[in-house]
Formats: structure tokens, sequence, C-alpha cells
């Protein structure tokens, strides 16, 4: 249960009232996620009930949020099926609830799809495409906060807990991923706003006609800029993958790359450094997941998830490299 910080109906329709949403008509805390206290709000505006979803922020502060906010709503406002924070008349994206901060999104119908099919693919790359596209315009800059020099800065912090094959593969990789940050090829790469976590349970589907549609991506709070194709990586490391062996999963990997690359075609040095960048994708998750395990934050929420998962996938990625034919299907 996702409620760490109980909002009474009279709290909840304060903000509202000025963010000027209207009356709240239900508040009911939401039982998925693991890091922030969600509820789904219901409000009536001139006689239209309206969802949205109020997020009180455990573990961001006041300072880092606007980042995150300002972009879905930018991404929002350009098209891009995201939920879109409510500001108010100061254009402010952050409220102060119980002394926590919060947003108010518009909440997003359907449910995550966890065995995806090439179709959930192919709309999910379709839309990852065009939401690189508008990033371009998006001025507001952070890094991604779970990139290079977090990797540098906590393999070594892991490392005691490792066993000594565990040890060799993560410190090998390291140094390559280190070795490929420092080719031109990788300089020159496209890059700007990534989400960095899209994840299948941070994707939502509706069923029409018995038919997958997606409605949305959510949960932005790794996001940062950085390579467009290693955002590209972390998706087909997650949808593309068997979650029991790890091995790639070749139609869906066609299918998600062949319609990324409908939207935006992949540039010639983009496809080159993707067998890299799926290894790094594989380690970086990896790492996180190592970190969360053995050093659980003090008072931490957070369940660690599986990190044996991902040393699976990056033992996968350096030794296939890559499936050749999902590549060439998108030439
Ligand atoms: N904008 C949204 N629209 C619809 N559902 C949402 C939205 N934001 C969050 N949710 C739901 O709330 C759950 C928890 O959200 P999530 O961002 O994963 O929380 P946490 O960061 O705490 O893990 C999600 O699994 C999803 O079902
Ligand atoms: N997708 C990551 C965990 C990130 O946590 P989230 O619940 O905020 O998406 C992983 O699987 O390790």
């Amino acid at each position: 249960m996702a409620v760490y910080t109980e909002v009474s109906l009279s709290e909840a329709q304060a903000l509202f009232k000025q963010l000027k949403l209207g009356h709240v008509t239900s508040l009911k805390g939401c039982a998925g996620g693991i890091e922030n206290t969600n509820y789904f709000a219901s409000a009536e505006l001139e006689g239209q009930t309206h969802d949205y979803v109020l997020t009180l922020f455990e573990r961001l502060s006041f300072e880092q949020l606007p980042f995150y906010l300002q972009l879905m709503k930018h991404l929002a406002q350009h098209g891009i099926a995201v939920p879109e924070p409510t500001a108010n008349d100061k254009g402010a994206l952050v409220f102060d609830v119980k002394s926590k901060p919060a947003a108010v999104v518009n909440k997003l119908s359907g449910a995550s799809e966890l065995a995806p099919t090439p179709e959930h693919c192919a709309q999910v790359g379709a839309m990852l495409a065009r939401m690189h596209l508008a990033g371009r315009s998006f001025e507001p800059q952070q890094p991604n906060l779970r990139g290079l020099s977090w990797w540098n800065d906590t393999v070594p912090v892991v490392l005691p807990y490792l066993t000594q094959a565990q040890k060799a593969l993560i410190t090998q990789e390291l140094a390559y991923q280190n070795h490929v940050a420092a080719l031109s090829s990788y300089a020159a790469l496209p890059r700007g706003p990534i989400h960095a976590d899209l994840f299948r349970d941070n994707v939502l589907f509706d069923t029409v006609n018995h038919a997958p549609v997606l409605s949305g991506f959510f949960d932005f709070y790794f996001a940062g800029i950085d390579t467009w194709i290693f955002d590209l990586a972390v998706c087909l490391n997650d949808w593309c993958i068997d979650l029991e062996t790890g091995k790639n999963n070749a139609q869906n990997a066609h299918s998600f790359i062949a319609s990324y690359n409908q939207e935006r075609p992949l540039l010639a040095a983009e496809r080159a450094l993707l067998p890299a960048m799926l290894r790094a994708g594989a380690l970086r998750f990896w790492l996180s997941r190592l970190w969360d395990f053995h050093l659980p934050r003090e008072a931490s929420m957070l369940q660690a998830h599986d990190p044996s998962h991902f040393e699976r996938v990056l033992t996968q990625r350096v030794s296939h490299l890559l499936d050749f034919d999902t590549l060439a299907a998108c030439a």
C-alpha cells in the first residue's frame, strides 16, 4: 500500500481549490507504487468529472522536482501521452502538502502490460521516438543522475558484496563503458531529455475492440539529459527480454526498433553503439539493484528488485553482443 503520508479530503480540497480543479468528490489511496504516496482523486468542475493523481514525494525535494514536472508538462503540451502536472496562478507545479512536496497530474486510463507482445512494443517504440523529438525544445538541463559518473562512484561501494566472478564482470563492464564514453562517436550521439526508466510498469494501455492502445508513459523521476539511444536500450532491456532467462526476445526487439526507427530513423553511429548501450543499460540497473539490495537507505520504504536478473541480462548482452537480424530489420 503506497500511502506513507495520509491526506484528508479537506487537505486535498484546499489544494484542488488553489489549482481551480473544482470540488473533490472522491479521494482514494493508490495501492500500487513503492516510493511515493499516491492518491487517485476525482473532481467535479462545471458539471464534468475529471480524474487526477495527487502525489506526495517521499524522496525527491522541492528543489529537485521542477525539472521532472516541467518536462512532463512540456511533453504533454507537445502531444506526448504523459500525465500533465497542474500549475497554479503563478505557474508553480510543486506544492506543500503535509510538509511534503506534492503535485497533481491527470490520471491516465488503462493498465500496465506485464507480458508485452510485438504490438505493445511497436506502440511504445513509436511514442518513445516521438517523445525524444518533442524533448528537443525543452530547455532546462539536468544530467541523467544515474549515468556514468554515478556508476563510477557506486561500483566501488557494492564491490565488497560481490563474488569474484561478479567483481570481474562489473569492473570490466565499467572500464568498457568509460572507454565507450570517451569515443568521439559517442560524444556526437544525439541527446536530450530521456525517461531513463521506461519499464513495463511505467506504461499504461487501454483495450479497445480487444486490441491494446497505448494510453501513456508515467514515472519520469529518473529522467535527465542523456543519449536517445541509451533510452532505447533501457527499453529493449525490459520490453524485449525474457524475465526468466534474461534472453533477448527477438520478435519484440524487432518490433520495438522498427517502429522507433520509423518515427526517428536511427543514425549509423547510434546503430553502431546500440550493443554498447544495451550493456550500459544492463549495468545501470544491475548496479542500482545491487545498491538498493546491499545498502538499503535508512528507513527506506523501497522493496529491492532482484539484482541477479540484470546480471543475467548483462552477461547475455556481453556474450551475444547483438541480435544482428534485429538491427538489419530496421535498416
Ligand atoms: N498519472 C497516472 N495515471 C494513472 N495511474 C497512475 C498515474 N501515476 C501513477 N499511477 C498509478 O500509481 C501506481 C504507482 O505509481 P508510481 O509512479 O509507480 O509510484 P512509485 O513512484 O511510488 O513507485 C502506478 O503503478 C500506476 O498504477
Ligand atoms: N525500474 C527499476 C526500478 C525503478 O523504480 P520505479 O518503481 O520507480 O520504476 C528497476 O526495475 O530496477
